[in-house]
């Protein structure tokens, strides 16, 4: 709260931006090209001989009369406008400060914006409210030329920026500048008249004949249109319906939503702000009790208090308009704007209605952005950008925060540092699209005092409208990119409130112990009014009773939601293909989703969708769907039924929303499902390998290879198929007696990412990882490891993990003997899958029972390769035997481990690893003659000594 006095002192002004301001000043004139730049960018990594090309890059010219100018490089092309405008503003000069008029000052500009609203002038130009003013010329009697108030107090937006500056409450109540305009216009006696009655204003001159009779002569080609709109009667036992404006051109159109409300003209009809996308004429027209209107038009202070009146307000429409609306309201596309005379239309359906009704809340902005209404849901993990489907949780928040008029959430990182001795403390897993995240629990190989890493915590603020805070999420998970830091943490603020809005029956103090569970402190009293109403605190107590009007009629209908789901009568179709989905995988199926009513033998499809994928095991679909589809295999189709009813969802989905609500209501209605699975797609490797072991399988490998190392006392290392450096990275952790490392790969953009990981660590952190390792030089290489490059024979230690199922067999046993003979390393370490444990990895994939119908062997020839990328997989037998002949063709000791699993425990090992040890010197051997073949060096690092 202390931020609203603060704000008190500070009237609040938004700042034109620079595209607004050169607007401003030039309008059409200024013209903004925006091309896309690729640029080869090298911040990063100093050395890297591999050119990185940076993301798509926007630059923007802009044009002005007087003259041209070009931005830098920006990865939005929004940004790289108004980075040109703002270039543009300094170059001429341009004044962008914007001083606040005080009250005084805005009163008289006030007085002033209204003489001008009726000057002869004003008729001519595009102003939205120039049609207005031109169609009530065309009214009747003593309304003729009589302009609304509440219409000038909605169309022209200086009109209502000045307000504010009088009295800031008319951002929480828009209505009070009703009175603000009647006592303006008090002033100008002598030429505007303003009726009470009427509430509405017009010239006591009238317009020249000539300006008038060309208006009249406008309109005469198009006779009468007709406009869809919906009513949302103040009763909650009512239903929104839809209907239907017939309007003639010869009319004024307020006049005749005025009828459809029952009312003989525009003289009670009050307007919402515009509602929807920020350009939309979609409002509610609505009126207000008579009491209540003359209380607008005359006295000040207590007007401010007139429209909470009890008993009128229509909690519907005022949730839906984020303000009060009172009595019946209709929604309705129609209006005049700049584009054109003519007036503007849309047809607004009942569809349109309750699809953005949902799209107030987290969940159903999730529905709408993957057009599968009744079967996606918000997914209550995030796993990795490539799996989400739909708009992203910070895009799904910042929507959430404009449409229920808070302020666009704060997004805050603090960077830190993880020390991997830290015994007890473990950070969460971030499952991101490259598994960076550091479990630091259960580090098995001593660690060094100091080894940290770099992650980020993200910490949202949600703030109203004036600034207040709301509500804060600052949860304790670190994540290695910035990216995943943001997602993760806007899905947590997001589950919440799509938890709460789902829930709201929940009294108020379980709402803050639930926002405990998720890392969220509340901070308004009265954070209901807030995002539900979308008003002010100071009329809490009634907006509480309001609100509890509102989830009874609203939300009532999602706690069969809660109560869950039943599936009757299932029934799976097809052969089974034994390709079923498990958990991380994404299945994709295609379904539709109908309305039945036996009795009238009707079958209506609501929703359906060919190819809708989504990942399983993290909620992103409505559970039973899931629960079905998990047990389908591949080429099956399942058909069933729910009796859930939820009509709000299926208005949103049905295309004929009446038809539907109609069926809805008869007793023997069902929906009926019809699914097939299509394909699966698998989880990658790393993501099952990170679900089924603690720490993740790629790390306990990493530890084993430290462990190797640090009981070798070996000065030089090459790590065969490096990829992007994971183990050279954690080597740096580690006192070891390492003083040169190499790394070879044939992937240029694992060499560029292994070389930026190294950099960063070597270069920024210098300081830092200098205090304890001892490696004096790192190189990396691009080539192929079946190839010998002359650079590396003789080195003390070499390392190969999951590297040789990447090639071919013979490659791989050319690998092995190219590298005992050649390299000659004296220690080999060489990890690959045991293909026998994918029975472990992959036995989700078929249902228990017949996994035990199965024999052994049966079950272990359906089993599928780790990754798609992977040549072969062997057996225990077939990697034993490979290694075997491989030592005893090159005279080396060969022993067998593994990390995952255990030796004694079948299928062994998950990783299955050999270690080759040369005991004879290599002094002792003649070396042997071999081509000169040297690798190419790809980023090299030496230790500058002092
Ligand atoms: C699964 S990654 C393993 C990376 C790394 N060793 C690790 O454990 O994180 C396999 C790597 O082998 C590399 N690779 C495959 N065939 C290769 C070859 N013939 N020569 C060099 N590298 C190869 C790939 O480019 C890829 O980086
Ligand atoms: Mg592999």
């Amino acid at each position: 709260m202390e931020t609203r006095e603060h704000l008190d002192v500070l009237p609040k002004k938004p700042t034109l931006t620079p595209k607004a301001i050169i607007h401003h000043n030039f309008g059409i004139k200024a013209c903004y090209v925006v091309e896309e730049v690729k640029e080869v960018h090298q911040i990063k990594c100093p050395g890297l001989s591999i050119p990185q090309m940076g993301p798509c890059l926007y630059r923007c010219t802009l044009q002005l009369p007087e003259l041209s100018v070009i931005s830098g490089t920006f990865k939005k092309k929004k940004d790289a406008e108004q980075s040109a405008a703002e270039i543009a503003i300094e170059k001429l000069g341009i004044c962008t400060e914007t001083v606040d008029p005080t009250p005084q000052e805005a009163q008289e500009n006030l007085v002033a914006r209204i003489c001008y609203i009726f000057s002869e002038k004003f008729l001519l130009c595009d102003h939205p409210l120039c049609g207005h003013i031109r169609a009530t010329l065309r009214r009747k009697g003593d309304l003729c030329g009589s302009v609304p108030i509440s219409v000038l107090a909605v169309y022209d937006v200086k009109l209502l920026s000045l307000c504010k500056c009088i009295d800031p409450d008319v951002e929480s109540n828009p209505f009070l500048i009703i009175s603000y305009i009647m006592r303006a216009t008090a002033n100008l006696y002598q030429y505007l008249a303003t009726s009470e009655r009427h509430l509405c204003i017009r010239r006591l001159s009238p317009y020249p004949q000539d300006i008038l009779e060309s208006l009249m002569n406008e309109h005469d080609s198009q006779e009468c249109i007709t406009v869809a709109a919906v009513r949302i009667p103040s009763s909650v036992e009512q239903s929104i319906e839809q209907v239907t404006l017939h309007i003639s051109l010869k009319e004024y159109y307020i006049d005749i939503i005025a009828h459809e409300l029952g009312f003989e003209d525009a003289t009670n009809i009050l307007i919402s702000r515009n509602l929807g996308k920020a350009s939309s004429e979609t409002r509610l027209f609505f009126t207000a009790p008579k009491p209540c209107l003359r209380d607008l038009s005359s006295k000040l202070p207590n007007g401010k208090e007139t429209l909470y009146l009890m008993g009128s307000v229509n909690v519907r429409a005022s949730y839906f308009a984020g303000q009060d609306i009172t009595g019946d309201a209709i929604l309705a596309s129609i209006g005049y704007t700049r584009k054109s005379r003519d007036i503007f239309y849309e047809d607004v359906t009942v569809r349109l209605y309750y699809r953005m009704l949902l799209g107030k809340t987290p969940g159903g902005i999730y529905k709408l952005s993957r057009e599968a209404i009744l079967v996606s849901e918000l997914p209550s993990r995030f796993t990795t950008r490539a799996n989400w489907r739909g708009s992203l949780p910070r895009d799904i928040l910042c929507m959430f925060c404009r449409q229920h008029r808070l302020s666009e959430p704060r997004f805050s990182f603090h960077p830190f540092k993880t020390s991997s001795g830290l015994s007890g403390s473990c950070l969460k897993v971030a499952e991101s699209d490259e598994n960076v995240i550091e479990h630091v629990n259960g580090v098995s190989v001593t660690s060094p005092k100091n080894s940290d890493s770099e992650l980020f915590k993200c910490e949202i603020k949600l703030l109203s409208r004036c600034g207040d805070l709301i509500l804060l999420c600052s949860p304790k998970d670190g994540y290695k990119k910035q990216n995943d830091a943001i997602q993760n943490v806007s899905l947590k603020v997001l589950s919440w409130l799509n938890m709460w809005l789902k829930s709201m029956i929940l009294p108020f103090e379980q709402l803050y112990e639930t926002a405990d569970d998720f890392n969220i402190q509340i901070f308004s009293n009265n954070i209901i009014s807030e995002i539900l109403a979308g008003q002010s605190a100071q009329n809490g107590e009634l907006n509480a009773i309001r609100c509890n009007k509102l989830v009874e009629s609203t939300y009532m209908n999602s706690l069969d939601d809660i109560l869950g789901n039943v599936v009757q009568s299932l029934k799976i179709e097809g052969p089974y293909s034994g390709v079923r989905p498990c958990n991380g995988s994404l299945p994709c199926i295609r379904y539709s989703v109908s309305l039945a009513v036996e009795s009238q033998n009707v079958k209506e499809v609501i929703e359906v969708y060919d190819e809708f994928e989504f990942e399983v095991g993290v909620g992103a679909v409505v559970s039973y769907i899931e629960e079905v589809v998990m047990q389908m295999s591949v080429g099956q189709c399942a058909y069933f039924s729910t009796n859930f009813l939820a009509p709000d969802l299926f208005s949103a989905s049905a295309g004929d929303s009446v038809k539907m609500l109609s069926l809805l209501s008869s007793k023997d209605c069902r929906i009926e499902y019809e699914i097939s699975l299509i394909k699966v797609a698998e989880p990658p490797e790393e993501r099952m390998e990170q679900a089924l072991f603690s720490p993740p399988l790629s790390k306990q490998r990493v530890e084993f290879a430290v462990q190797q190392i640090l009981e070798s006392h070996a000065t030089t290392l090459i790590d065969f198929g490096c990829g992007s450096g994971s183990l050279l990275e954690a080597l740096l952790n580690y006192p070891t007696s390492l003083e040169k490392m190499a790394g070879v790969d044939i992937s240029q953009k694992g060499l560029s990412r292994a070389a930026k990981v190294l950099n960063s660590k070597l270069v920024t952190n210098s300081d830092a990882v200098g205090q304890w390792t001892s490696v004096q030089s790192v190189i990396l290489y691009e080539g192929s490891i079946t190839n010998f490059g002359s650079q590396l024979q003789g080195f003390d230690i070499g390392t190969c993990l999951e590297v040789i199922e990447h090639m071919e067999e013979d490659q791989a046993c050319l690998f092995g003997d190219v590298t005992l003979s050649f390299f000659r390393p004296r220690i080999l370490i060489v990890s690959t899958p045991n293909f026998e444990y994918n029975v472990v990895l992959q036995k989700s994939n078929s249902p228990a029972q017949e996994q035990e119908e199965l024999d052994e062997k049966t079950l272990l020839q359906s089993c599928k390769f780790r990754n798609h990328d992977h040549k072969f997989e062997w057996t225990r037998a077939q990697f034993t035997q490979w290694a075997s002949d491989l030592a005893a063709r090159h005279n080396y000791k060969v022993e067998f481990s593994g990390v995952g699993g255990s030796a004694d425990v079948e299928p062994g090992y998950a990783s299955q690893i050999a270690l080759f040890k040369r005991d004879w010197k290599l002094e002792d051997d003649v070396l042997k003659r071999v081509d000169e073949h040297h690798y190419n060096v790809i980023w090299e690092w030496n230790c500058k000594k002092e």
